[in-house]
């Protein structure tokens, strides 16, 4: 934990596709981190980076590229793992002092809040994650990292320790203009509400867990 870490301002002026609005502090459970809010033209979205220490020293950020999932994240939900994994993700940053977590608004995997409690009724008909999205008349998973170059770019972040299990994440971010150096996995413990989520995860979007019946 580094409560006395310097903020870290911008380093670069944001693209047309990503307004860079302002930053604050922002005190958590964890760390004092900075937060650094964006707004999107195309879509009108609100996207936020929390950083922590000098990330723009040039070498690997310990990071996460975090999915809006306002169920997960904000109201306990157990159907996912997203809330646990946004917790351990801040508080590894913590641990090192250092890192940057990227909260990007597609909620749902891109199809929005409504749509996803639409899914998830199916979902408690029987459908699995993939099958929900399907019947609605989406792909499995509608996301766009490309948002990230920008903001890391503002952020002065060039290489990234990148902490998921999403491989399809991970060849997304190999197209961007940042590096990963690395990829940490950030596994949490399964309960009984998303063990068939994490299980469809694995079979049908290639995630990079271990399976559990
Ligand atoms: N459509 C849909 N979206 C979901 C469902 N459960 C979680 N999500 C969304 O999925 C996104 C998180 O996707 P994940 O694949 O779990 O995580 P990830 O970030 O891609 O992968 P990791 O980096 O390994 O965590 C968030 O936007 C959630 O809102 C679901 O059943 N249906
Ligand atoms: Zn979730």
């Amino acid at each position: 934990m580094s409560s006395n870490t310097p903020p870290v301002e911008p380093a670069t002026p944001a693209t047309a596709a990503l307004e860079y609005v302002d930053s604050c502090n922002l005190p958590t459970t964890w760390a004092n981190f900075r937060m650094h809010a964006f707004f999107e033209p195309a879509t009108g979205k609100e996207h936020i980076a929390l950083t922590l220490g000098d990330v723009a020293n040039g070498q690997p950020v310990l990071a996460r590229i975090h999915s809006e999932c306002l169920t997960g994240d904000a109201l306990f939900s157990q159907r996912c793992d997203c809330g646990p994994q946004l917790e351990m993700a801040l508080r590894k940053i913590a641990e090192e002092g250092r890192g940057a977590l990227l909260y990007l608004r597609q909620e749902g995997r891109g199809i929005g809040l409504l749509n996803k409690v639409r899914a998830y009724h199916l979902q408690d008909d029987g459908a699995d994650t993939v099958e929900a999205n399907q019947r609605l008349g989406f792909a499995a998973d509608l996301r766009d990292y490309s948002l990230c170059d920008p903001m890391l770019r503002h952020l002065g972040i060039q290489s990234l320790r990148l902490m998921t299990n999403n491989p399809r994440k991970l060849a997304a971010m190999e197209g961007l203009k940042v590096t990963i150096s690395e990829h940490v996995p950030l596994i949490i413990q399964r309960n009984p509400y998303n063990n068939r989520y994490l299980n469809t995860k694995i079979s049908k979007l290639g995630h990079m867990l271990s399976p559990e019946l």
